[in-house]
């Protein structure tokens, strides 16, 4: 009986499946080893620190963010060319030398975002920033000339405007120490609600700045499922606080993109076409016997490359947003929002899930990077007085004690600034890392090093940019390293704070010309100051490069900026 007993334990099926499940996992095992031993072939070759045995350096990449950032960097540092790092199984290799990061960028071979782009999918869906393929290349096709230079010439009213606002709002910290990335992005997410998405900012009953609140906690949230084993895990992650978080957050940021959408829809129906702020402006300005500023002068440049403007990138680098004006059809010369809608009108090329997810996308590209960038800038001001000094003079030189608002002109003419603006991307690269998923393989140009494909591939801006055999002081801030003769002797992809190839920031153009209005604004009126030095900025690799201890400085009024600026600029402009 004893032995009938023990048969029938043997043979029940709780017993097979625990007798079958070891050798399962073991031929499991086997062929996943053997379906990756080309990445693992491949990978052997390459230079990295050493990391422990199966995990690699997982626990390197857990931990608040500005510790994984020093660490990454330390670990890299005696690597020259690329450093090769295995979290858990998955292989990352950094690139920062400028002839792997040109065969990386200007290919459309390697095109595919990394997996880590995925946490953004409940916020951006589909949008241009992780969408790949036939999708992508039909929406960058459409997206792509709406940030034409002739569209964002007729910004320029809206950019003074609002860097008006920003300069009078500045007024309630006069003296103190304060973090001026709040005003910048307050002030970013408002400029491109009435730009690019052609909206009246006064007729959002929430303001930018709750909107951008919760997009800084919402890259917290993707940056903290980045960095921990269990948040990456999509059923634990519902299970933990961070995903109620995320809900909520959701329901600012999808509420205010879907309010955009249906104001600008109304308004489309009832046929009025570009900025609504646009039209408010013109109408105050009407109101008050004079007509609205920053018309453009008669000798203004056409044309997208401007000569004397880099807008961002190495004098040689060309995307499809340096299109010739005569290529761009007439139709194509609408804002962002404007075109979407037209296009969706107009036929199948584009559904409205599709127009929420650009919008969405657009929102968050276009302002928390231009945030950062407009931040450390104005830090760094506030460290180099004597560089101040010299942006202030040329800005003096160009507008005297006038408040006239920034013509296109005049913005050709900040060429210290530019070069500072340059200068804070290359030391504070906004999006400090770019990541590709290889579906080939990748032969390198610095050593005999081949990538396999399944491998991602990160572009380390930020180490790329100080690379002392381009730079020859990497860490000293010195806008010179932008002079023509420095730049024309440097790789072009040795720079690129917007990436560059067929995958580079639609909104590089945009940004430069903005930042240029908006900071030289905040010059005009105001002197920085800061009490440290870069020294002591905790860098927070996140997904956008922030200081974890907020960006302070001090302002002390130059001078005053009176009224409203809508007539101040119509009058100011015809008196001058
Ligand atoms: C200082 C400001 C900015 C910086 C440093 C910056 C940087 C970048 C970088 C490095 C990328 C490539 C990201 C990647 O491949 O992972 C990118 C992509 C992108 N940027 Fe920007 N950006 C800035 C401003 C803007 C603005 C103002 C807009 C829109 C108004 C914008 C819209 C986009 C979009 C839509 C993409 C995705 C393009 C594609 O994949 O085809 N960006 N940006």
């Amino acid at each position: 009986m004893e032995v009938l007993k023990k048969d029938a334990t043997i043979g029940s099926p709780s017993s097979v499946f625990y007798l079958l499940l070891l050798p399962t996992l073991i031929l499991w095992y086997i062929y996943w080893r053997l379906s990756r031993a080309h990445l693992y072939k491949l990978a052997a070759k390459l230079p990295g620190p050493r990391g422990l045995p199966i995990v690699g350096h997982l626990f390197d990449v857990i931990g608040p963010a500005s510790s994984v950032f020093k660490t990454v960097i330390r670990k890299s540092a005696r690597f020259e060319h690329i450093a090769k790092m295995w979290i858990g199984p998955k292989l990352v290799v950094f690139i920062y030398d400028p002839r792997d990061v040109e065969l990386l960028l200007s290919s459309h071979v390697y095109i595919d975002k990394a997996s880590e782009y995925k946490f953004f999918k409940p916020w951006l869906g589909d949008g241009l920033l992780i969408s790949t393929g036939q999708k992508w290349r039909s929406h960058r096709k459409l997206i792509a000339p709406t940030f034409h230079l002739n569209v964002l010439k007729s910004f320029i009213e809206l950019f003074n405007e609002n860097s008006r606002n920003v300069v009078r709002k500045l007024r309630a910290e006069d003296g103190r120490t304060f973090d001026c990335h709040d005003y910048m992005s307050e002030a970013t997410v408002e400029i491109l609600l009435e730009t690019a998405m052609g909206v009246s900012k006064e007729t959002q009953d929430k303001s930018g700045f709750e909107y951008a609140m919760a997009v800084m906690r919402m890259c917290d949230i993707l940056h903290a499922r980045h960095r921990s084993i269990f948040l990456r895990n999509e059923f634990i992650f519902t299970l933990t606080r961070y995903y109620k978080e995320q809900g909520r957050l959701l329901n600012i940021i999808h509420g205010l993109t879907t309010k955009v959408i249906r104001s600008k829809k109304a308004a489309f129906e009832q046929g009025a076409r570009g900025s609504l702020a646009h039209s408010e402006l013109k109408a105050a300005a009407l109101e008050s016997g004079a007509m609205a500023g920053t018309a453009l002068p008669a000798d203004d440049q056409e044309g997208s490359s401007v000569a004397g403007l880099s807008y961002g990138q190495s004098a040689g680098l060309k995307d499809d947003l340096d299109v010739e004006d005569n290529d761009i059809g007439e139709k194509k010369r609408l804002a962002f929002l404007d075109l979407m809608l037209e296009s969706a009108q107009n036929g199948a090329v584009i559904t409205d899930t599709e127009i929420k997810e650009q919008v969405d996308t657009i929102m968050f590209e276009g302002h928390d990077t231009t945030a950062a960038g407009s931040s450390f800038f104005l830090s760094l001001m506030g460290i180099h007085q004597d560089i101040q000094d010299r942006v202030i003079a040329e800005l003096d030189g160009i507008f005297g004690d006038s408040q006239r608002p920034a013509t296109f002109q005049d913005t050709l003419e900040m060429k210290y600034l530019e070069r500072c603006l340059m200068e804070t991307l290359r030391m504070f690269p906004p999006v400090p890392l770019i990541a590709r998923e290889l579906q080939e393989d990748l032969k390198l140009a610095s050593g005999n090093y081949v990538i396999p494909r399944g491998a991602t591939v990160t572009v380390a801006t930020i180490k790329l940019h100080r690379n002392p055999k381009v730079y020859t002081n990497p860490n000293v801030f010195d806008p010179d390293n932008f002079l023509p003769e420095r730049q024309a002797n440097r790789h072009y992809y040795a720079f690129v704070p917007f990436s560059a190839g067929p995958r580079s920031c639609v909104g590089r153009k945009y940004a430069m010309l903005k930042l240029k209005i908006l900071l030289s604004t905040i010059l005009r009126n105001y002197r920085v100051y800061s009490d440290l030095s870069e020294a002591d900025f905790k860098l927070q690799a996140d997904i956008i490069l922030k200081r974890e201890e907020g960006f302070r400085v001090r302002l002390q009024p130059r001078q005053l900026v009176t009224g409203r600026s809508s007539k101040a600029t119509a009058q100011d402009t015809t008196s001058s």
